[in-house]
């Protein structure tokens, strides 16, 4: 726990350091150093949103740098634009690039991505190097306008020192409060679990490309700022050794952190001059150097950088729940839950079909998950789908959600959905847990919940504080909003399901599908979840669910589905399935027709 005034005083003592140099009249070979220390810090920046906070490992940023650079240059001189006409312009004509980038990345994944982007800094040196008449060459661009200001200072080092200093700290101010914003959130859910992420109603190729955007305007105002301060532009200055240094600098700064880029970028750029009197052993030193501070931090300077921006990134918090004296307690949800029910008239499940299903199937090479499969759920039900191992109950559920393509039809009402992307059927009012728990493990509970809301339509007042107060009560209505403060990833299994299950219900869905929701919890929260589906579907929600415990099904379901080797086996009320020969046969391995459901309850229990 850290005093109220230590937060204000490092800021003081950080603000102050940063002054210094100036206020006490450093040469100008340092306050250069400095400068592109800034300037750097900006464009490594835009890398950190890329890779750290959206995932997508970018090893071409210094070619991003180079455009904007040769880009703004080419603006002011052929087109005559004052500078900061100038500067924009590069910035949209980079974002451009970052547009293309994002294309790239729907296609092209992880470690294949990052070779693409490697290729980056190749193309960018054969067209600067080949296209003479456009870019000078290897000579490059010289004398570019620079920007003095003479009021400041003799030196344009000394002018633009607090200039640069200043546009840094915008670009960081504006990062961060995009961090947490819906897109932020959004882009760090796609980093830490992509699949759960679209399942949740993030639409990943937006989002990439917003990253890629983010990051290209950032490199291309960097790469402005650098031609505006030196005056010239030559592919030498953006190689694949800078794309390099900037991403050391994101790895020590810290992946995902945005303050401890900054931190990063100083490092980086200050070290190797202050080595420099070690003359030849200088790179060597600094490489030691480097590897030190990722030895005795591993987490990056992030963790310094991150205290200092404190409460900034994850936004407001308000009072939640004490803990109850149980590590899980669901006990007062679902008291919550039977008086509800108490107070209702018993559902209709008379209201309709709301989800069909006609003849879907699905190979996974030679192994037929999904054999012509046909069923309908009805508005209000809750239908069980059970089958012994391997029989196609999550593939139903990630067909269902869009999370694997299949042949045949799904229906929800009149829209189909099969073969949709995953968010725009999270959109069509469908919501899912996994059989495996996926938070989102570097964020916090509530985020993981908000990530899934979506504010209707019409919606007065603030979007976030609405999805706040949604996030807070779907947390409260699963008994975990004491959690909300608490990183997914530090959750126990049972904690993490009711998260889960929180994060599914937050948009109230009209169809929840839910892979096992009782596996990891214990006896009697088994119960209680039981109770508080019951709670749900009163609520208007119907819910297809996978359980392999027979006896919660046979508590819990309306009808029964029962799934075996892919094939349709049996479709009834729950008593009347687990009599079916086949079903007992499927389950057993042989033939016993009597008292069939009590054994393979029975049976169940022995395993268990
Ligand atoms: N992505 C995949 N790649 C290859 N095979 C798969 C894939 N997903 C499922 N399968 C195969 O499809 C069959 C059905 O799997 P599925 O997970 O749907 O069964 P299940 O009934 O949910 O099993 P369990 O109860 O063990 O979770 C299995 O043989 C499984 O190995």
């Amino acid at each position: 726990m850290t005093s109220n005034w230590m937060r204000p005083a490092a800021w003081l003592a950080v603000l102050a350091t940063l002054a210094l140099p100036l206020l006490l009249g450093l040469n100008s070979y340092y306050l250069h150093v400095l400068n592109l220390a800034w300037i750097f810090a900006i464009a490594a920046l835009g890398l950190q949103v890329a890779t750290g906070i959206a995932g997508q490992i970018v090893l071409g940023q210094a070619a991003l740098v180079g455009f904007g650079a040769y880009a703004t240059a080419l603006f002011m001189m052929r087109l005559s634009l004052p500078w900061y006409a100038a500067l924009a312009a590069a910035m949209l004509l980079t974002s451009a690039v970052g547009v293309l980038l994002g294309a790239v990345s729907t296609r092209i994944k992880g470690h294949y991505l990052a070779i693409v982007t490697l290729a980056l800094n190749e193309i960018f040196r054969m067209v600067a190097l080949n296209e003479e008449w456009l870019t000078g060459g290897p000579m490059g661009m010289r004398d570019i306008p620079t920007l003095g200001i003479p009021a400041l200072g003799d030196s344009i080092d000394r002018q633009l020192y607090f200039p640069l200093l200043a546009v840094c700290f915008v670009a960081y101010g504006l990062t961060v409060y995009f961090h947490r914003t819906r897109t932020g959130r959004s882009m760090r859910a796609v980093r830490d679990d992509e699949i759960a992420a679209e399942a949740m109603g993030v639409d990943s190729r937006r989002v990439k490309t917003i990253a890629f955007v983010v990051c290209s305007a950032w490199a291309a105002l960097a790469g402005g700022l650098y031609v505006l301060l030196v005056g010239f532009a030559a592919p030498t200055n953006f190689t694949v050794f800078e794309s390099i240094k900037m991403m050391l600098m994101v790895v020590l700064g810290g992946l995902g952190s945005i303050a401890g880029t900054f931190l990063g970028a100083v490092v980086i750029t200050v070290l190797p001059e202050a080595l420099r009197g070690l003359q030849t052993y200088y790179l060597a030193a600094f490489g030691i150097g480097v590897v030190a501070i990722l030895l005795l931090a591993p987490r990056g300077l992030g963790v310094i950088g991150d205290w200092l921006l404190g409460g900034f990134l994850t936004g407001p918090r308000e009072p939640v729940g004490e803990a109850p004296a149980t590590p899980l307690n669901l006990s007062a949800a679902a008291q919550a839950a039977s008086s509800a029910l108490a107070d209702r008239a018993p559902v209709d499940i008379g209201g309709g079909v709301l989800l069909t299903v006609s003849g879907v199937s699905r190979s996974f090479g030679g192994v037929k998950a999904l054999n012509d499969v046909s069923f309908e759920l009805r508005r209000g039900e809750i239908l069980g789908l059970i089958g012994p191992n391997g029989s196609g109950k999550s593939t139903m559920i990630n067909a269902c959600s869009g999370t694997v393509g299949v042949s045949g039809a799904i229906a929800l009402g009149t829209d189909r959905i099969d073969n949709r992307a995953p968010w725009t059927i999270h959109g069509h009012g469908v919501a899912r847990i996994f059989q495996n728990v996926r938070l989102w493990e570097s964020m916090t509970v509530l985020e993981n919940v908000m990530v899934a809301h979506r504010a209707p339509l019409g919606q007065t007042g603030s979007r976030e504080a609405h999805s706040r107060a949604a996030a807070l009560e779907a947390l409260s209505s699963m008994g975990v909003a004491h959690l909300a403060y608490r990183r997914g990833g530090d959750l126990s299994f049972g904690q993490s399901r009711l998260v889960e299950m929180a994060r599914a219900i937050v948009n109230k869905p009209r169809l929840l599908l839910l892979d096992e929701p009782a596996a990891g919890l214990r006896g009697g929260l088994i119960l209680e979840l039981a109770q508080i589906l019951q709670h749900l579907r009163a609520q208007g929600m119907s819910i297809l669910v996978v359980e392999h415990r027979i006896k919660l099904v046979m508590n819990m379901c309306d009808r029964v589905v029962v799934l075996n080797l892919g094939d349709k086996i049996a479709d009834g009320a729950p008593a009347e399935v687990m009599n079916s020969p086949a079903v007992i046969e499927a389950y057993l391995g042989e033939r016993v027709p009597e008292e069939a459901p009590a054994q393979i309850v029975h049976k169940q229990a022995a395993v268990a």
